[in-house]
């Protein structure tokens, strides 16, 4: 499906250049650092152009590829997509296998894109739940591009956020226990000690190679999070698109940009207050 020549078309040609003119005007004002994406509608979409549901996926896939490539451009540093929850392994085994597959491919094309652009390449939930060669690629991928740091791109997979929190609880414990500190608070006079802080749990997520999202988009219409960064996104801008995932464009992202800036100092003060 990825060709090489499809990222070079994306990065060159007149419609780069209007592109970029049109992220010079938008860098006036303030450039989220980090945006975060549930892509949702690739079955959808494939319903509406009567395609089957795995062609869907890979346009989802190559919407992806545009949206990093767009943020890069803009000057947005990380970029998260969910693209596997947990709860995902109830579907039928055959658009998991489908989905895995593509997982699969697209790490080949993200080690090219990497090394070109100099991208940091994150795999953020319990990878023990992948296939064992999926587990080796994205382990390599993440160890061969750690040095990058131009660029995040962390891609959520076998990955809620509820399992992302007991993980780090866990972890929290099983640190403060082997130095011998204990995990229970105690009361002191008329205060609560907490033994386990919120840096303890923040430094144990899955997510703690990011700072929290400032923009969290949603396309396919609905208002739920789904499980996805429910502890990282208390600040953040929610977006909600009505377009279906595969057809998620540079306008969207121009219009999602535009609104956060008109709300930017009032995320900006909820920050400082916290
Ligand atoms: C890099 C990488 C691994 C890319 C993954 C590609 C990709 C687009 C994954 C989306 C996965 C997913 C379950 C989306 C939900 O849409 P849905 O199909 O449930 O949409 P629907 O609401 O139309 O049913």
């Amino acid at each position: 499906m990825f060709r090489e020549d499809i990222i070079i078309h994306i990065f060159s040609g007149w419609r780069s250049f209007l592109r970029k003119c049109l992220f010079r005007v938008l860098r006036v004002g303030p450039i989220p650092s980090h945006i975060a994406v549930i892509m949702d509608g690739n079955r959808r979409y494939a319903k509406k152009k009567k395609i089957d549901d795995m062609t869907g996926y890979d346009a989802g896939a190559l919407a992806l590829l545009h949206l990093i490539i767009y943020c890069m451009e803009l000057g947005v540093k990380y970029v998260t997509a969910y693209a596997f929850s947990i709860d995902n392994f109830r579907r039928h085994p055959e658009e998991v296998q489908k989905i895995m597959d593509l997982t699969m491919e697209s790490v080949m094309l993200l080690t090219w894109i990497s090394k070109l652009r100099s991208v940091r390449v994150h795999f953020a939930g319990n990878l023990q739940l992948l296939s064992a060669d999926i587990q080796d690629a994205a382990k390599r991928l993440m160890e061969s591009t750690a040095g990058y740091n131009n660029f995040v791109l962390t891609i959520c997979i076998c990955y809620t956020c509820s399992d992302e929190i007991l993980h780090a609880v866990e972890e929290s414990c099983k640190e403060k226990w082997d130095d011998g500190i204990g995990i229970m608070g105690y009361d002191k006079g008329n205060d609560y000690e907490r033994l386990i802080k919120v840096v303890d749990i923040e430094k144990h997520m899955y997510m703690a190679t990011a700072p929290d999202p400032d923009i969290l988009i949603r396309t396919g219409g609905e208002y739920r999070l789904s499980n996805f960064l429910v502890w990282q996104s208390s600040c953040c801008h929610l977006s909600s698109l009505g377009t279906v995932w595969p057809e998620f464009g540079v306008f969207h992202l121009v219009w999602v940009v535009l609104d956060f800036q008109q709300n930017y100092r009032y995320f900006a003060k909820k920050k400082l207050q916290l």
